[in-house]
Order: C-alpha cells, then sequence, then structure tokens
C-alpha cells in the first residue's frame, strides 16, 4: 500500500488544509508542485540527471517518455515514495517527503501496478479508505462502482486486471484529491474503459481544478484530451507545453549548417535537438515562436510533426 494514500490521522486532517506556503518572489509557493534539481541512479545506473519540473493548479499533464526512461522513479520522487540524492521536492509548498496529514489527504496515487487489498471485497476495500479521509464523494463511488460494472462483493483478487484497474481510480478519485497521479492508468483498459476514464478526468479537472499527472504510452488518448505534454529524456523535462502549441511551433528542420545557422539567427528558435547527418547537413529540432516557424526555402527542408513523431524525436 502506498504510504500517500494512508492519513495516520484523521482528527488533524477533519480542520480545513493549513498550507506551509508563504509568498515567495518567484511565486513557487502557489505550485502544487516544484521539482528542484533532482538526482536519481540505482547503484551505477543514473535515472534522473538534475529534472526540474512545476506543476501548476489545475493543469493536466501526460507525462511520456520510452520504456524504462524514468517515469514511475520520478512520479514516485514528486510522490516523495522514492529518495533522490540529491535535489528538493515540494508539494503544496511542503517537502514531499515530510507531508502532514492535511496535505497527504489532498493527493491521489494510482500506481503502475495494483496495491489493492486482495482479500478484500470492492466494498470493503472503499469502506476502510473512506476512513482515512475527511472529504469522500460516496456518489461518485457508488455512480462508479455502477457505470465501470465493479461487483461490490467479490473478492478483489478475482477481479479481472481491467476491473482492478477501474477500482484503483476509483479509489483514488474517491477523496477528490487536489493532486491526481496516474501511472499508466489505462494500461488496461479496454478503449471504451479508456474513454470513461478520459471522461471522467476532464470531470474532475473541471468541476474541481485537480492538477493531474499521467503517464501513459497511448498516444491517441492525450489527443483526444488535449493536455500538456511533458517529455521525459536522459534524465531531465525536455519540453513540457501544450500539445496544440507543440504541434504548431515544433519543426523538424533539414538543411546546410550555413542554412540552419541562418534561421537560428533570427533569434525566434529555440534548439531542442541537433544532429549532424552522414552526407553533412543538419537535422534540428527547433520550437518556433508562434506563427514563426519558417517555409521551405533553398537547401532548407521545414516539416511539420505529428504526435507520435513528437515522441520519437523528444523521448
Ligand atoms: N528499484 C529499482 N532498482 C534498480 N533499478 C531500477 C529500479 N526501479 C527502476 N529501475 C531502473 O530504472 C530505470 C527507470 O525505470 P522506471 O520504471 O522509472 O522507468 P519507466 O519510464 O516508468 O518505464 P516503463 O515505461 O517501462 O514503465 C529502468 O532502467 C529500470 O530498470
Amino acid at each position: 500500500m502506498s504510504a500517500v494514500l494512508v492519513s495516520t490521522s484523521s482528527s488533524s486532517s477533519a480542520s480545513a488544509p493549513v498550507l506551509a506556503a508563504t509568498d515567495s518572489l518567484d511565486g513557487s509557493a502557489s505550485l502544487t508542485a516544484d521539482v528542484r534539481d533532482i538526482s536519481l541512479s540505482y547503484g551505477s545506473k543514473a535515472v534522473l540527471q538534475q529534472l526540474s519540473w512545476q506543476l501548476q493548479p489545475g493543469q493536466v499533464v501526460g507525462l511520456l517518455g520510452r520504456n524504462g526512461a524514468g517515469k514511475t522513479s520520478l512520479l514516485e520522487a514528486l510522490l516523495g515514495l522514492r529518495e533522490t540524492q540529491s535535489g528538493q521536492v515540494q508539494l503544496f509548498g511542503q517537502a514531499a517527503t515530510a507531508l502532514d496529514d492535511a496535505a497527504r489527504a489532498r493527493i491521489g496515487y494510482v500506481p503502475q501496478h495494483s496495491d489493492l487489498f486482495e482479500g478484500f471485497t470492492a466494498r470493503q476495500l472503499l469502506a476502510y479508505f473512506k476512513s482515512f479521509y475527511p472529504r469522500w464523494n460516496e456518489t461518485k463511488v457508488e455512480g462508479l462502482l455502477s457505470r465501470w460494472d465493479i461487483p461490490r462483493d467479490q473478492m478483489i483478487s478475482r477481479l479481472s486486471g481491467g476491473q482492478q484497474q477501474r477500482l484503483s481510480i476509483i479509489r483514488a478519485l474517491a477523496h477528490e484529491p487536489d493532486l491526481l497521479v496516474l501511472d499508466e492508468p489505462v494500461a488496461s483498459l479496454d478503449p471504451v474503459g479508456r474513454r470513461d476514464f478520459l471522461r471522467e478526468l476532464v470531470d474532475q479537472v473541471l468541476d474541481r481544478g485537480t492538477t493531474v499527472v499521467f503517464s501513459t504510452h497511448i498516444l491517441s488518448d492525450l489527443e483526444r484530451v488535449a493536455f500538456n505534454l511533458a517529455f521525459l529524456q536522459q534524465g531531465r523535462i525536455a519540453v513540457q507545453a501544450p500539445l496544440d502549441s507543440l504541434l504548431e511551433e515544433v519543426r523538424l528542420v533539414l538543411g546546410s549548417s550555413t542554412a540552419i545557422q541562418a534561421v537560428l539567427a533570427g533569434g525566434s528558435a529555440e534548439l531542442l535537438r541537433r544532429q549532424t547527418q552522414a552526407d553533412g547537413r543538419e537535422r534540428c529540432l527547433l520550437r518556433f515562436a508562434p506563427g514563426q516557424a519558417p517555409q521551405d526555402g533553398p537547401g532548407l527542408s521545414v516539416q511539420a510533426l505529428n504526435l507520435e513523431d513528437l515522441f520519437v524525436e523528444l523521448t
């Protein structure tokens, strides 16, 4: 069971959450999550390298990265569940590794691998978790159990993988968290289940302004909701921006060094990646200011990218 989901004291969490956040010059106190320069290695394997990442209240962020890029490690570090070798993480203005009960009660987490108590029924599991939270939306829980077709009185061990995943999502939504972190939440869901889940997520955000971060490999789901996307590459967040902006602003530009230099000299492009090809031409991934992306020109090829191309180029 995840430490994040368990509030050890119901009395302190019954009062309105008191945030340790104080006004700061850089505005970081109002962030839901503020990750600063964290590095994380397993033995000699460096996974996160001086990674910084900020989540604004109400932001919905899809975290993208290749298998083994470190998404789970990053989400665990974000929640204070995994120690980092350096750097710091703050949630709601408090150190993530030392959250008070009120702050813990504001977080919902769906881990990649289900951590449900298999000897419980869905009804027993939800009753158990309900006792820890000052806020619990019974109407939502009952509605989702019915809509998502989860038998209330069957042992969790006998539920299908998809039903267990849905139950895990219901448990994370039930206490109406302000920050919802989901690690590949749709991996075992069929297309209908994924669509229902996304609808629920959107409702949650529209109704309550929840900050949501989730990792996924299913790009079409991200396209449907037009989230902010964060690309994890070589231990850092290479880019984070709304999908629409990335599609409009990022271009793959091919040309001679001179032609590329001329584009960069224009000053409106951020260089995301630069490689020299075997034929001596340069292959660059550039992000232009809105409306500033150039057209093809002499010795210069400029290509727009779709989401799958962005995934390939930025992860
Ligand atoms: N507890 C651990 N001990 C040692 N190595 C680990 C541990 N957890 C993860 N790793 C390694 O760290 C790297 C990042 O793993 P992580 O699970 O964070 O990646 P991921 O992006 O979530 O992967 P996936 O998309 O496959 O779920 C991988 O190379 C993995 O083998």
